[in-house]
């Protein structure tokens, strides 16, 4: 177990996920996590009971200690916080940024000084350690903060190192992923119950359908086209339902949607770099 302090700036769903990995890994005692966020006690206190973590709303308190900054608030509101947090934020300091859109090179801006960053995108399966994250660093960043972060970031999924200029496609991809993943299940779930099914029955087969595909994925070194079409017999069910979705061109409507999200990521920190100015 790590005897370092993390701050967390921010602890709504994110950092939520975040902290209950980082938990449940051992990799800090849960004292060692001092939480803030805009003004909401409850919430606070919500997590402070629920994780034995620490919460204030000084950040003096929040950063004095602290090796590592996680900063887990909309990208909207990087700007507010960040220069909040600033009279506490040194170059000894890591800051772990999982903000959509938000560069580097904006957060090294707002702080006036040349200090480590990674700027990762986990997604919310943080929450049951399956999170897919993406990772870069600025150049200040030594070797043994990207492998602090690393670490830290694999405590609740697995974590690869991009180039950051790729954080805003993996951001479309996996950081918004599971969001596809759930609006997919909705649809499956109404499509059961038109057909008979009750919810409890139509859950558990979607879910385990899901779990069964996605560790073929992972298992097979076939591709998602070949186990598609060994699912998919000559005039059967299969070819009956996908050819429904070739019509309704749902894989066209997947590619917008995966790039109208990078594109918004992208979108979000130009809006920043420009107001940060
Ligand atoms: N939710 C996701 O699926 C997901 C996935 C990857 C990355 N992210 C990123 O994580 C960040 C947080 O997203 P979220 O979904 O947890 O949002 P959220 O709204 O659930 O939480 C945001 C938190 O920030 C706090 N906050 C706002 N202004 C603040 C300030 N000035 N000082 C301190 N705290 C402040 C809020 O009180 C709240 O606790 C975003 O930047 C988002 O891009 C989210
Ligand atoms: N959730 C955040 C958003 O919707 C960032 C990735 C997933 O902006």
């Amino acid at each position: 177990m790590k005897m370092r302090k993390i701050a967390f700036i921010g602890c709504g769903s994110m950092a939520e996920a975040m902290i209950s990995g980082i938990i449940a890994n051992n990799y800090v005692q849960a004292d060692q996590i001092t939480i803030m966020n805009k003004n909401n006690h409850e919430r606070r206190m919500e997590m402070v009971d629920k994780y034995g973590i620490r919460a204030t709303t000084d950040y003096h308190q929040l950063l004095q200690d602290a090796s590592i900054i996680v900063l887990a608030v909309k990208p909207q509101h990087i700007f507010e916080a960040l220069s909040a947090a600033k009279p506490f934020i040194n170059k000894k300091k890591l800051i772990l940024s999982v903000a959509a859109g938000i560069t580097t090179h904006t957060i090294e801006d707002i702080i006036g000084e040349a200090i480590p960053i990674v700027r990762s995108m986990p997604n919310t399966s943080a929450a049951v350690g399956k999170s897919a994250t993406a990772m870069s660093m600025n150049s200040h960043t030594s070797e043994r903060q990207i492998k602090t972060a690393k670490e830290l970031l694999e405590t609740f999924g697995n974590a690869i190192i991009v180039e950051e200029a790729q954080l805003d496609s993996v951001t479309g991809l996996s950081g918004s992923g599971p969001a596809y993943i759930y609006y997919l299940v909705e649809a499956m779930e109404e499509a059961a119950a038109k057909i008979g099914l009750d919810q409890t029955s139509a859950k558990a087969l979607i879910v385990q359908t899901l779990s069964g595909a996605a560790e073929m994925l992972q298992q097979s070194p076939k591709s998602p086209a070949t186990l598609r079409k060994e699912v998919t017999s000559p005039g059967g069910t299969t070819e009956a339902g996908l050819q429904v979705l070739q019509a309704h061109k749902v894989n066209e409507a997947i590619m917008d949607c995966i790039i109208a999200a990078s594109e918004k990521s992208k979108q979000l920190g130009k809006k920043l770099t420009a107001e940060a100015k």
